[in-house]
């Protein structure tokens, strides 16, 4: 059983707890009462490479990462470092986080929020709604064709922005297929957890204008934001070197000035033009 196939074992059975304690109807109650969704595709494009920074606290690959007490105050620190997006890992199991987490970090910043967590059904996606998030993760390893369009068309329907998970290019074309309008590009092979940071490179150029390209996992700091800025992203997916450094918010602040003016996108143009 692969890794990916571990977690999801334990995302259904999390799932199942708390579909018996609330019902959806009381989800979608609480999603319609909370506020308009933020423009995620706004902060996500324009000329800058943009950054989303992740709370993060456990990982399957690295186990404990940081204790994040205050979720709130690591994401208001990301904010005033001038992320453009906060990614918050909602899964519990492996990585130790929550929808208190997500309610949390809502509380405390203006800009969009990610749900990252193992979605397989449209309860979750209220769940991310209700809760705060703007953008929610859908990952192509995780299900089928048919799981992913209508996991696409719900979040869209009720205001998330679906960010469309991809490590393979098998995966890029279900997730085009799907109508897929941002996609991430996962360094991290979620069945092995291997990162290889080419993966980016070699499916980018397959990606057409017009969808925003995140390059997700293993950013260490601004050399690796400008070698995916000159693959053609669009924004970075960054959480443990951000958790694990000393100065979260003067980390993001490095990235951020780095994706302003990423010189080499503009000097040389996206390497898929050379
Ligand atoms: O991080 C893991 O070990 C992991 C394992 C299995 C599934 C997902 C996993 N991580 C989720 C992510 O995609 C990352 O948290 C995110 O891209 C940030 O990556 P990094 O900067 O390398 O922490």
């Amino acid at each position: 059983m692969s890794v990916l196939d571990e977690i999801l074992d334990g995302v259904r059975a999390d799932l199942a707890d708390r579909q018996r304690d609330v019902a959806l109807t009381e989800l979608q109650e609480r999603a319609q009462r909370a506020p308009a969704t933020k423009d995620a595709y706004a902060a996500l494009g324009g000329d800058k490479v943009s950054v989303i920074a992740e709370v993060k606290r456990s990982s399957p690959s690295k186990g404990a990462l940081a204790a994040i007490a205050d979720p709130a105050a690591l994401a208001s620190d990301y904010e005033a470092g001038g992320a453009h997006v906060i990614s918050v890992l909602t899964e519990r199991r492996r990585f130790g986080g929550s929808l208190e987490d997500l309610a949390a970090v809502r509380a405390a910043v203006d800009i969009p929020i990610l749900r990252k967590d193992f979605v397989v059904t449209s309860y979750q996606l209220w769940e991310a709604r209700a809760y705060g998030a703007d953008l929610a993760l859908l990952i192509v390893a995780a299900l089928d064709q048919n799981a992913l369009i209508s996991l696409i068309e719900r979040a869209e329907s009720i205001g998330l922005a679906p960010l469309v998970e991809v490590h393979t290019e098998e995966e890029l074309d279900r997730a085009l297929d799907a109508g897929a309008r941002i996609i991430g590009v996962n360094a991290r092979d979620l069945k092995t957890l291997e990162v290889d940071r080419d993966v980016f490179a070699r499916l980018a150029p397959k990606i057409p204008d017009g969808v925003i390209k995140i390059a997700e996992s293993g950013v260490r700091g601004p050399h690796d934001l400008l070698a995916y800025a000159r693959a053609g992203a669009d924004a970075v997916l960054v959480g443990e070197s951000l958790v694990t450094g000393k100065d979260p918010r003067a980390a993001v602040v490095d990235l951020v000035t780095a994706g302003a003016h990423p010189a080499s996108r503009f000097d040389n143009g996206p390497e898929r033009q050379q």
